[in-house]
């Protein structure tokens, strides 16, 4: 997948309630204006504090959202088995997901540790690439509408991070990690190529800690060392940030 050419969009906001506040709204915007465009929307979820608060917003504030008609996907999971609290896809069922009339089966979550394809991760990520490809074959344009992402302090997305393979891999849309170095050290993520796949790409980061990494990866840092700056929309890439976060970026 080729690098996009979309521009950076900046977004500040005072403090972290007001970003998730207005990254929820914009986001129900997003969701609804896919819908009316082509019948339906696709989005990628994250996990981390900030993604799960905007999950809660908009369950709270879901606007005209067609539940019925949405695919969800997870932009990462750590792979531990089902129900565990740590997974990202429980914390987002629980904020937002078993609260609303989504059709559980365009819930796609990528598969738990005790799952279907058992301990392997190498084999849960190939399956939940599958499930891209069946979903892949049916629709046009981009294939994601919305893709969310928190960042981490030394600029992790998804669990993408800095000098991994996982972070350099330029063709699978999914792979698996086994050496995270924030725990758990196995899991499931998308890959760069599937983030670009998507039409807008969103990241939401609060904090001071993360200033510095946002500075580096808007002004243009190798993916590689910092690989929130390698996530990029095809039409749009958008940075909302509160104003700790943005505290390091040119004016
Ligand atoms: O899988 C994980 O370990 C976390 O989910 C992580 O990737 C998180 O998304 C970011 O670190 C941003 O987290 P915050 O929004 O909490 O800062």
């Amino acid at each position: 997948m080729s690098e996009t050419s979309s521009r950076n969009e900046i977004h500040r906001f005072t403090d972290t309630a007001t970003l998730v506040r207005a990254t929820a709204e914009r986001f129900v915007d997003a969701v609804v204006a896919s819908q009316k465009a082509r019948g339906s929307a696709a989005v990628v979820l994250t996990g981390g504090g900030t993604g799960i608060a905007l999950l809660e917003h908009v369950r709270d504030n879901p606007g005209t959202i067609n539940w019925a008609a949405l695919d969800v996907f997870f932009g990462d999971e750590r792979f531990l088995p089902a129900g565990d609290p740590e997974r990202n896809e429980v914390q987002a069922h629980q904020a937002l997901l078993d609260h609303v009339p989504v059709d559980p089966a365009r819930v796609h979550v990528m598969a738990a540790s005790d799952g279907a394809y058992g301990s392997d991760p190498v084999t849960a990520a190939a399956a939940y690439a599958e499930v891209i490809d069946v979903f892949a074959a049916e629709r046009t344009g981009p294939l994601f509408d919305v893709h969310l992402l928190g960042m981490g302090g030394e600029g992790h997305v998804n669990s993408l991070f800095p000098q991994t393979d996982a972070v350099r891999e330029e063709h699978q849309y999914v792979v698996a990690v086994t050496d995270s170095p924030k725990p758990p050290p196995v899991r499931i993520t998308l890959t760069l190529p599937a983030i670009r796949s998507a039409n807008e790409v969103w990241l939401v980061v609060s904090g001071e800690a993360k200033a510095e990494a946002v500075a580096a990866a808007v002004g243009g840092a190798p993916p590689v060392e910092i690989p929130a700056a390698g996530a990029r929309g095809h039409t749009t890439t958008r940075w909302l940030l509160d104003q700790a976060a943005a505290s390091q970026l040119p004016t």
